[in-house]
């Protein structure tokens, strides 16, 4: 029995969960924190006094520790110790061992400008390839950029693609040379490399460390006077733009919004335009950087929404809200994500298949890239097929799945999704090899597409050979190089290539860049862009045990590198599958074809231990039965492939 005061405040609570209260507030951290009450009026800051910035950079080149300082200087965060690095918008466990963003994160800030009270919203960006997805919405709720470059590293693959979408969106960049504490920072070669690849006026760029904080009040002043202000009016309707979404585990969908005119308040009846569900905005705020209530968004202002959603599907990325009954036009949303990637999820224990599917659905609810289906396999059991922006993506969504929802999991090998074209022209997209047809029977008339990315690395020129070669190992193709920095040789003479070429997805989503990196002993950077599909040759690798396809393990692989996968997985199998009592063939097959064959010798029971003396005729009786026995058990014999060899099998270190 309960205590009756204990009975009392689980009856609260329930009331309040009914009541879809926020009994708590729970940052994306998981940090229980009471609610904190708003001491300023947003009403005091019309659109002339707003400023929406993101910070964009190559990884690591220093945005979240940028956003740390200046949520310092503003007094939104208490300031770090000395020489510790708080990380304050890096509040995934994931993002915080691994020193990655993988999430935006917005943070609004009050700042003193010519004795004037400025709000500046601030969004930090990840800079992984994978999530350039983030990186696109988190700019088209902002009218400027702080484009970072390492001081010491200079300007790197995503430093350009991150500069041209900020360009084609329109945004004001303020151009900042980071790191410049570093003894091999050398900012005057790298304004001039700026300048050379974006046409920046050196003159503009602000030199600072975001470390230690020298340069850093520049860049505030900067926002206030380079930016420009968002427009928008309080007579007009409301609109406001969803640009990105969180979940809490009471309220359920939380959409961060810009509001692009008119007002939004708590109680307020609104509609989306893209599914035209209506809802009622039970609370409203600003992100400082945890959920302050405001009761009130105006023009120009970014904060977040909470309206009953309960499912992620409905708050639309990119989606524009307004009043029930005072429709506007909808603005331009952007490109879905895509899902480059795509792998099999299986619980080790397939009897926590539905807690798995309900974590899963939760962790897209944060996560909204991840596209999902469900999927069987005869090995593995019940599972879903989850599609991804890239592996880090995947490799960070397992993590995650573990970290936050103790899940333990199996996730099957990478594939891209593949294009199959029959003689009449009809196509049919492939994302599980286990559905690809048998593409080696001429007579079926299909044809394969794969598809390809328009890849770019940034090295010093010592390393083209090398890089050279890895690209052509993997298939690429159309490589052109071009000397990067315009003449502006490093003092050691050295000067950097930018190479371009055509490249297999699949080929970069197994251990393209690893190897990249380790040839170029980490000093090549590398980003790539959708090209397409070209035709290719390609066909489905199944694996045999005793005879026997396991679907999990099938894959596609090229005419040219089928050999050498196949040796390869039937060497891997090989060393992780137990022993059984009879023998087992392992094969690698293609179409009809045999590719690979390694054996499993059987493990052999000592039949005769209990027999003592000298019954020869006995002992060879036993032993002829046990050879049957074997022959039939290899006849009907299933082999077991215990969860732990399967994750042995797909785990990279292999
Ligand atoms: N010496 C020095 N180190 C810095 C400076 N700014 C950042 N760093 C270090 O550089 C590393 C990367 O910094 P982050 O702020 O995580 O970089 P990021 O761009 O947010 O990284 P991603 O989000 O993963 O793209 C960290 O170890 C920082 O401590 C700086 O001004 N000087």
């Amino acid at each position: 029995m309960l205590a009756p005061r204990r009975q009392w405040f689980r009856a609260c609570l329930r009331v309040l969960d009914r009541q879809n209260h926020p009994r708590r507030s729970f940052g994306t951290s998981g940090i229980c924190c009471a609610p904190k009450t708003a001491d300023f009026k947003l009403e005091d800051y019309p659109c002339d006094v707003i400023r929406n910035f993101s910070i964009i950079a190559h990884i690591d080149h220093g945005k979240s520790t940028l956003a740390d300082r200046l949520l310092e200087l503003t007094g939104t965060i208490p300031t770090a110790e000395k020489g510790k690095n708080a990380q304050f918008l890096d509040k995934l466990k994931v993002e915080r061992e691994r020193g990655i963003t993988v999430k935006a994160q917005t943070a609004s800030m009050f700042y003193d400008y010519n004795g004037k009270r400025h709000l500046l919203n601030l969004i930090d960006t990840p800079g992984h390839v994978d999530f350039a997805w983030e990186v696109s919405r988190s700019m088209a709720a902002s009218q400027g950029a702080l484009l970072l470059v390492d001081a010491s590293q200079g300007v790197q693959a995503q430093s350009i693609s991150v500069f041209h979408i900020a360009k084609e969106r329109g945004l004001k960049i303020i151009p900042i040379l980071n790191k410049i504490d570093l003894p091999a920072a050398q900012p005057e070669l790298m304004a001039a490399q700026m300048e050379s690849t974006f046409g920046i006026d050196p003159a503009d760029i602000i030199r600072i460390s975001a470390k230690t904080g020298m340069g850093v009040p520049e860049i505030l002043r900067a926002v206030v006077e380079r930016i420009p202000p968002p427009t928008g009016s309080t007579e007009e309707p409301l609109k406001a733009f969803l640009f990105d979404s969180l979940y809490d585990r009471y309220r359920g969908v939380i959409s961060l919004v810009n509001v692009q005119s008119g007002i939004l308040r708590k109680g307020d009846k609104i509609q989306s335009c893209h599914t035209r569900k209506r809802y009622e905005v039970t609370e409203v705020g600003l992100m400082h950087p945890e959920e302050i209530p405001t009761q009130i968004l105006y023009p120009g202002q970014v904060g977040y929404v909470a309206c009953n959603m309960k499912v992620s599907a409905e708050a639309h990325i990119g989606d524009t809200l307004h009043r029930v009954g005072a429709p506007v036009d909808s603005m331009p949303g952007f490109k879905a994500a895509k899902a480059m990637v795509f792998a099999g999820v299986f619980p080790v224990d397939t009897r926590d298949f539905p807690k798995l599917e309900e974590s899963i659905k939760r962790l897209t609810l944060t996560d909204r890239s991840v596209t999902i289906q469900r999927e069987s396999s005869s090995a593995l059991g019940q599972g879903a097929r989850l599609g991804f922006l890239g592996t880090l993506h995947m490799d960070v969504f397992r993590q995650r799945l573990e970290d936050e929802y103790d899940a333990n999991i199996i996730i099957t090998a990478p594939t891209v999704p593949y294009k199959i074209i029959d003689r009449k022209g009809v196509e049919t997209m492939i994302s599980n090899p286990t559905q690809f047809p048998d593409v080696t029977d001429s007579g079926a008339g299909l044809t394969v597409q794969e598809p390809v990315v328009h890849a770019s690395i940034i090295a010093p020129e010592d390393y083209f050979g090398e890089i050279s070669e890895l690209c052509y190992e993997h298939r690429a193709d159309d490589l052109e190089h071009k000397y990067l920095d315009a003449g502006s040789a490093a003092p050691d003479g050295s000067a950097r290539m930018m190479i371009t070429c055509v490249i297999p997805l699949s080929e970069i989503v197994t251990d393209f860049f690893d190897q990249l990196k380790s040839r170029t002993s980490g000093y090549a950077s590398f980003d790539y862009e959708d090209a397409g599909y070209r035709s290719s040759n390609l066909s489905k690798m199944v694996f045999l045990l005793n005879g026997k396809p396991v679907d999990a393990l099938a894959l596609i692989v090229h005419e040219s590198q089928k050999d050498k996968i196949g040796r390869a997985w039937v060497k891997k199998l090989h060393k992780v599958i137990p022993r059984h009592l009879f023998e087992v063939p392992i094969q690698a097959v293609v179409g009809r074809k045999v590719i690979a064959r390694e054996t499993l010798s059987a493990m052999r029971a000592d039949v005769t231990a209990g027999l003592y003396g000298g019954h020869y005729e006995r002992k060879m009786k036993h032993l002829d039965n046990q050879k049957e026995g074997k022959k039939r058990m290899k006849r009907v014999g299933q082999v077991d492939l215990p969860q732990e060899a399967f994750f042995d099998i797909l785990s990279k270190k292999n």
